[in-house]
């Protein structure tokens, strides 16, 4: 069975691509940098940074309700939050500093551990960089599995507190995705027999992505991640406490920024999500904005099924109470999706509707 990395090397990327500008060395937004037209007030306006905030849902995972309230939320907007999810605050503050341990090493370090053009993990921009004319005020580091082979080009005697920690929390988001997962099936009425669960846990694929939007000298025109939603099926996120900046898409409202609950996790849909509900639940379009003097970082946990499982609207959902409801998708395997969605963002998902 192909991996995961293997499906994106067939989109291969360019260097500019790849490498983040040393954001040390910028005392004011380059214009590579700048989203704003000039005569264009969109951006600022879009921001809508002093808008009223609207409140995810937090959901406790322990409470009797947990599986109608996740259920709930992945329909009305595609995202919400966790309590109770068994994750120790020490190693959440774990993964932050080591995060913090990699960020602040000089540029020069950290391309060491830059990934390579036809790669998947490392050090680089984010993927979706390619789709835009603007590069984004963003920098991150991607782990599939351990993040040996890099750690050791950037700290030749002290990588392995940054591998055991990374391990570990990828060891229990798995664990966390798979309790997530499993009561958003029961909510459909889907029976893990119909996705074939033991195989779906065992070759899961899965992702780590750290996420650092350093301080920016003119917020207001920059961009720390431009609109996307995530390919798979779930993506857990943990951000630290202090920085704000991700903004969820609404319909009615616009942009609406999450505030971070302290402990809490962000869940939300991803893509194959959206196709197996047959576009019940939405995959929740978000972006970051940066701030002008706090450093935002961020940890995202992307969970999926191997790449070789057929990704379709479930059968239990198209045949809802004895009625026949068209499926909106077409069947897609997971590694032609991923590689879709390289080549075409958002567009992917046109691709594979049939309604
Ligand atoms: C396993 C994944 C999921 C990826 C691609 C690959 C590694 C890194 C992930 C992200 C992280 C940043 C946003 C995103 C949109 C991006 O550019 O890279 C994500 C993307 C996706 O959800 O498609
Ligand atoms: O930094 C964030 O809050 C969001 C990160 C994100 O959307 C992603 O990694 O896909
Ligand atoms: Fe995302």
């Amino acid at each position: 069975m192909a991996t995961l990395s293997e499906a994106y090397s067939e989109t291969p990327l360019r260097l500019q691509h790849i490498i983040p500008i040393d954001f040390d060395s910028v005392k004011e937004l380059p214009q590579s940098h700048s989203w704003l037209q000039s005569g264009d007030e969109s951006l600022r306006r879009m921001l809508n940074l002093d808008g009223d905030h609207f409140s995810i849902p937090a959901i406790d995972l322990d409470s009797p309700d947990a599986i109608e309230m996740v259920g709930h939320a992945c329909k009305i907007m595609g995202i919400f939050q966790v309590t109770n999810h068994g994750i120790p605050l020490s190693l959440l503050r774990e993964v932050e500093s080591q995060a913090w341990r990699f960020f602040l090493l000089p540029a020069r370090t950290k391309v060491k551990a830059l990934r390579s053009s036809g790669g998947a993990t490392g050090y680089g921009v984010a993927r979706i960089a390619p789709f835009f004319n603007k590069f984004m005020w963003h920098e991150g580091f991607t782990m599939m599995g351990s993040p040996l082979e890099h750690a050791r080009e950037v700290w030749p005697h002290g990588y392995r507190q940054f591998c055991e920690v990374m391990e570990d929390y990828q060891d229990k988001m798995k664990a966390l995705s798979e309790r997530v997962l499993a009561m958003i099936l029961k909510y459909l009425g889907i029976s893990e027999h119909d996705v074939d669960w033991p195989r779906l846990q065992h070759d899961a694929c899965t992702a780590l992505q750290l996420n650092s939007y350093p301080q920016c000298p003119n917020p207001g025109q920059a961009m720390g991640l431009a609109p996307h939603t995530d390919t798979f099926l779930l993506t857990i996120l943990h951000q630290n406490d202090s920085a704000h900046g991700l903004q969820v898409h609404s319909e009615g409202r616009g942009w609406v920024p999450v505030f971070p609950m302290n402990g809490a996790l962000m869940v939300n849909v991803g893509d194959m999500l959206h196709i197996m509900s047959n576009a019940m639940f939405p995959s929740c379009v978000h972006r970051v904005i940066p701030s002008e003097n706090r450093h935002r970082l961020s940890v995202a946990y992307f969970y999926g099924p191997p790449t070789d499982f057929h990704v379709s609207p479930v059968h239990g959902l198209t045949q809802a109470s004895g009625q026949e409801v068209a499926a909106r998708f077409r069947s897609v395997m997971v590694k032609d999706y991923v590689q879709m969605k390289a080549k075409n963002l958002d567009k992917a998902l046109s691709m594979i509707r049939i309604r």
